[in-house]
């Protein structure tokens, strides 16, 4: 029996998974690490707490399995999107990551927009947003410069992880796309953003397809993790991109919809020259030649952990949801708008923040979790309902990622979206996308979806409830409303934040 590993390094842990090659999961393991909150808006991590905590979990993944290493054909990876790593020519960081949905360079990107504006737009199919890297090695120019000057190379957190693990450099097209610096259609760098903002070539790193080779497993990290030195390494996707390989979004048709820490819509695109204007996200995806345009909501899954943490912090997530599904749609009249960190679609505002509307002396704690994920479910709506004006047909849904535990949420998210909405046998999209890029990248399969009628395994299918699906209509429509209502409130109150 042959085997592959899928690392999905996110944004709360990162998890690896063993799978042998009929797609079940033999073995997987995790480990968190801590994010770093500075200032109001800042959102960082160690580069190397990525490293040391991919190694102890395959360490801990190898030790629960009997799978000799010799089987193992491949590793691949799946990463947190955007996140800047700066190297010195040592291929050390010169500072820590600065992350997605970190949102202090509203300043560069009006900077940048003003400098290249609609050109920016035509090459990377997408609007300047402080999530995106770009901005980020923006602010790093202007505000340390004596970092910036040490600095040859920038990476993306998973690219800096294969690194330390193979000492290979390279990027994939579907994460490098995500950078700014990518004409997203030629699948190049762009001279023109790179001169455009001081920016040499060579700071960007050789591109790859997903499936492509790119090194093997080092000696040392082989000998620390139980696994083969030489083991063949694969360039892997985007955390979204890879997701959505898992989710088996290879061709139109099905949607997929990611709870994580940021929440997703993602459709698949055949046509690179399709406009969306930049209302939503427009990337390469990990199958080759091929696009996906998203929205996405930057506080979902963490929306519902910064609930948990500040008001159940010892309970489990199904505890701290044991009673939501006893109360009905609306939450006794108590609405969220899950800003806690600004917001992307279809609002891209780094100073709006999270409220809660409509509290009532009778509501418990369990009305205030039950608007915290009707709250993300409409947020991730505005999204679904973007697509369908735009023509695209969503009527059945993937549903991936930590919320997808969740049925009482995945009802939820049918009846809200109006789809059909389904749960896979296991919600570990992005990792079991990564297995699946090693998969087809060593040879086990001759492509993604030749691989994907054999690992994508479906499980229980939510269908909408038309009397629920009125309700949310409504309830949706007033949820639109508070965006427009709490944004000056929101800029009057930006000083007084920490
Ligand atoms: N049992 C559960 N029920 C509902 N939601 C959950 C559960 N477990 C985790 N989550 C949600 O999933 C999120 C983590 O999802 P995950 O896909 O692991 O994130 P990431 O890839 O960003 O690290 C948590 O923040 C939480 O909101
Ligand atoms: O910024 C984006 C997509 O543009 C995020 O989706 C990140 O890629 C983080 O993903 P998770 O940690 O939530 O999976």
């Amino acid at each position: 029996m042959k085997y592959v590993i899928g690392i999905d390094l996110g944004t709360s842990a990162v998890k690896t998974i063993l799978v042998n090659e009929t797609g079940d999961i033999c073995a997987e393991a995790s480990k968190s690490f801590p994010l770093f909150h500075e200032k109001a808006g800042w959102s960082e991590q160690n580069p190397d707490d990525w490293v040391t905590g991919t190694i102890g979990a395959l360490q801990d993944m190898m030790a629960l399995t009997k799978a000799s290493p010799e089987d193992i054909a491949g590793i691949s990876y799946s990463g947190q999107m955007h996140g800047l790593v700066l190297l010195d020519q040592e291929h050390q960081p010169l500072r820590n990551a600065i992350l997605w949905n970190d949102t202090r360079t509203t300043k560069q990107c009006e900077e940048m927009t003003a400098a290249l504006g609609e050109d920016l737009l035509r090459i990377t199919r997408n609007r300047v947003l402080e999530g995106f890297t770009l901005p980020k090695i923006r602010w790093v120019q202007q505000n340390e410069p004596e970092i910036f000057e040490k600095a040859s190379l920038f990476l993306l957190p998973k690219d800096y992880l294969r690194l330390k693990m193979t000492g290979d450099v390279h990027m994939d097209y579907s994460d490098a796309a995500g950078t700014l610096l990518l004409d997203v259609a030629k699948k190049e760098w762009s001279s023109t953003i790179c001169e455009a903002f001081d920016i040499p070539l060579s700071f960007c790193p050789p591109l790859a397809d997903s499936t492509d080779q790119t090194g093997t497993l080092l000696p040392d990290v082989a000998a620390k993790t139980g696994l083969g030195e030489g083991t063949p390494v694969f360039a892997g996707g985007a955390d979204n991109a890879c997701g959505a390989i898992g989710a088996g979004i290879l061709t139109s048709g099905k949607t997929m919809c990611s709870i994580g820490t940021s929440g997703v819509i993602l459709a698949h695109e055949e046509d690179a020259s399709r406009d969306f204007e930049g209302k939503v996200h427009f990337f390469n995806h990990g199958k080759k030649n091929a696009f996906y345009t998203m929205g996405v909501t930057l506080s979902a899954g963490h929306s519902l952990q910064w609930f948990k943490e500040t008001f159940a912090e010892n309970e489990s997530f199904d505890q701290l949801l044991a009673e939501v599904g006893d109360i009905p749609p609306g939450a006794g009249g108590l609405l969220y708008t899950p800003y806690l960190v600004g917001e992307r679609t279809p609002h891209p505002d780094s100073v709006i923040r999270a409220s809660f509307i409509g509290m009532d002396s009778a509501h418990t704690r369990a009305h205030f979790a039950r608007a915290v994920m009707e709250g993300i479910t409409f947020s991730l709506q505005e999204s679904i309902n973007l697509f369908r004006n735009e023509g695209k047909t969503v009527d059945t849904v993937i549903s991936i990622g930590g919320g997808a535990k969740n049925d009482v949420w995945l009802q939820m998210q049918a009846d809200i979206f109006h789809a059909k909405v389904v749960k896979l046998q296991n919600e570990q999209g992005p990792a079991m996308g990564a297995a699946m890029i090693a998969a087809a990248g060593s040879g086990l399969f001759h492509s993604l979806e030749e691989c994907a009628a054999v690992f994508i395994k479906e499980g229980t299918v939510f269908m909408p409830n038309e009397e629920r699906v009125e309700q949310y209509k409504s309830l949706f429509s007033i949820y639109q409303t508070v965006y427009d209502q709490t944004k000056s409130i929101n800029e009057q109150l930006q000083p007084f934040r920490a």
